[in-house]
């Protein structure tokens, strides 16, 4: 469905991002992990048409049968919060601080042709449906009144608005505390049609996603199922990375140190699938017995 060949982004006649290949499936979620200064989000952006000023991109891109890179903007716009969406790490910046949440989400479907009356329906339907409390009551509010958990499930329900065929997140739990993290992830992992998911991660990406894709210097440097890039990382980089990680494969046996808790292998908030993980065995919960402090182990999600 999304396919990328030879994505190269260049400032000053220098490459941020050189030669990236990668595809999406339909249904599919991706993680695109890496350390920071990467090039993970310029990747993201120059799919949404979104590059800064002075960055521009070369090579293919296509969602489908329409080329995203190379485009003239006016045609990547009619595709952006339509056929790809993105949500960004911090919403309040993405959220028009003097409009209501209500209008907002209406917003980006008149502007892609629906009828305001359907376009108001619907807004009230993709509220409940990103699972925000009192739908009718956060549509009339404005973004300052909500909690930040809530404006990134708004930020959700607009990128769902037009039903994109992909949607991209850039760190959108990050700033979130890790209880409504969790919950933010599942609902990601739930309704997202296919999913190119940055993070810097590993037990996020691991939750989420079925696949990896590792940039280091501005290079994918390494890709595969999850299982296989976390149990057997090839590049130095991802074995670094995994090295400093707290993950553990599912069924490791933590060395439990002095007052209960694992010495590695800490997750905090827990597996983000916990309660309809079909691997779920004991270990994935926290057994009271050796933890008390609420943290449990992380585990793999390998796809079934
Ligand atoms: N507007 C710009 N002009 C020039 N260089 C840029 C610009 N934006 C980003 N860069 C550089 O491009 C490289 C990749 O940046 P990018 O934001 O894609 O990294 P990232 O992997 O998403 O990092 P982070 O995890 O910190 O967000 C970095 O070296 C950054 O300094």
């Amino acid at each position: 469905m999304l396919s990328v060949e030879g994505l190269t982004v260049r400032a000053d006649a220098t490459d941020l991002v050189h030669d990236v290949s990668f595809a999406i499936a339909p249904g599919e979620r991706v993680g695109l992990i890496g350390e920071s200064g990467s090039g993970k989000s310029l990747t993201a952006l120059s799919l949404m048409g979104l590059l800064p000023e002075g960055v521009t991109a070369a090579g293919r891109a296509r969602l489908g049968e329409r080329d995203l890179v190379g485009v003239p903007e006016s045609r990547i716009k009619g595709l952006r919060g339509d056929e790809l969406s993105m949500v960004f790490q911090e919403p309040m910046t993405a959220l028009n601080p003097l409009m209501r949440i209500g209008a907002q989400v209406t917003e980006v479907m008149t502007l892609h042709g629906r009828s305001r009356q359907e376009a108001r329906a619907r807004s009230a339907e993709l509220l409940e449906r990103v699972r925000l409390p009192e739908p009718a009551q956060i549509a009339r509010a404005y973004p300052h009144q909500l909690s930040g958990g809530q404006r990134q499930r708004v930020m959700l329900a607009i990128a769902l608005a037009n039903e994109p065929r992909l949607l991209i997140c850039d760190e959108p739990t990050t700033a979130l505390d890790v209880t409504v993290q969790k919950q933010m992830l599942e609902l990601i992992a739930e309704v997202a049609p296919a999913l190119l998911f940055i993070t810097h991660d590993l037990a996020v990406v691991a939750s989420v996603c079925e696949r990896v894709l590792v940039m280091y210097g501005g290079r994918v440097v390494e890709s595969g199922p999850i299982r296989e890039v976390f149990t057997r990382p090839r590049h130095r980089y991802t074995q670094g990375l995994l090295a400093a990680s707290k993950l553990t494969p599912r069924g490791t046996r933590l060395p439990v140190i002095e007052g209960g808790v694992p010495a590695a292998g800490r997750f905090p908030g827990g597996c983000v699938f916990r309660n309809r993980c079909p691997h779920a065995t004991p270990e994935c919960e926290t057994p009271p017995a050796l933890t008390g402090d609420g943290h449990a182990f992380a585990c793999w999600h390998p796809a079934d």
